[in-house]
């Protein structure tokens, strides 16, 4: 059993500069964020200013050339094991069904076939896809892979879950589906989650706090707060007019950062 300090934060970068072997840039420099227990953080920047890249510093993939990642007040040093990571795309295994597909996590930790065949009904129901336990990746659509990719995240009941533009590749309406279904879904797993996406809007419906990252070499400018109640419904949210004075305010921000004139 792992013990934690009860104040500890989930996530926490101290001070964190990433630099790849044989680049002549860091890749983030002196990133300094802190993600509570159970707050939903939204990440956003322009391409290349390193959103991925702190993903993976907290999923222990990769480790700072300068300055601490931490989970759970303890530094992260390996692969974090208690991190569910969705990458942006599905990376389903082709040759395992649904069912296995989701199941694959409980698989790898032992769990016992009864408990896993029950966890992965419960799941395969949550994330809509009941009726195609038997179906193989290739005859999914891009949306139900995504579907059984966030199953299969969940499915193990991680501490914090990192999601890697989770809705990206997807067409307006099947990602307007996915977002409602994961927001209503935290209502009742209400874990940590922190994920990257270039849709404003998206980050609102979603997050606590937005965290709008300036441009390469990334570093962090602002972390806007997100004071909408839960439950959160998108379609209400989306009409009101606090949500334009929020989206108003991240877009200046983030105009802030992007090169739109084409200028240097
Ligand atoms: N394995 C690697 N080796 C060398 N440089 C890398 C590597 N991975 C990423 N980089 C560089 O690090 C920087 C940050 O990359 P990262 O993928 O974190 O950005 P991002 O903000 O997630 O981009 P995007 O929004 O386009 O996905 C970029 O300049 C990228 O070229």
């Amino acid at each position: 059993m792992t013990t934690t300090a009860p104040d500890a934060d989930a996530l926490r970068l101290d001070n964190v500069t990433l630099e790849f072997a044989g680049s002549h840039r860091p890749a983030i420099t002196d990133v300094s964020l802190r993600v509570a227990r159970r707050k939903l953080v939204a990440i956003i920047g322009p391409s290349g200013c390193g959103k991925s890249t702190i993903l993976n510093l907290a999923a222990g993939l990769l480790a700072p050339t300068e300055g601490e990642v931490c989970f759970d007040g303890e530094p992260v040093t390996a692969l974090n094991s208690s991190a569910a990571y969705v990458t942006q795309q599905a990376n389903l295994l082709p040759w395992l069904s649904v069912q296995a597909n989701i199941g694959l996590a409980l698989k790898f930790r032992k769990v016992p076939k009864d408990e896993r065949d029950d966890r992965i009904a419960h799941w395969t129901k949550v994330v809509g896809l009941t009726g195609f336990e038997n179906h193989y990746p290739r005859e999914l659509s891009g949306g139900m892979q995504k579907r059984v990719s966030i199953a299969r995240a969940l499915i193990y009941d991680p501490s914090i879950v990192l999601m890697d533009e989770p809705f990206g590749p997807l067409d307006a309406i099947t990602r307007l589906r996915l977002q409602q279904d994961l927001l209503d879904l935290w209502e009742e797993q209400r874990g940590t989650l922190v994920f990257v996406t270039h849709d404003l809007n998206e980050a609102i419906y979603l997050a606590d706090e937005v965290v709008v990252m300036s441009k390469g070499p990334g570093t962090v400018r602002r972390v806007l707060p997100v004071p909408f109640a839960r439950p959160r419904d998108i379609g209400s949210l989306f009409e009101s007019p606090e949500f334009s004075d929020l989206y108003n305010d991240l877009w200046s921000l983030f105009k802030a950062e992007l090169d739109l004139t084409g200028a240097a």
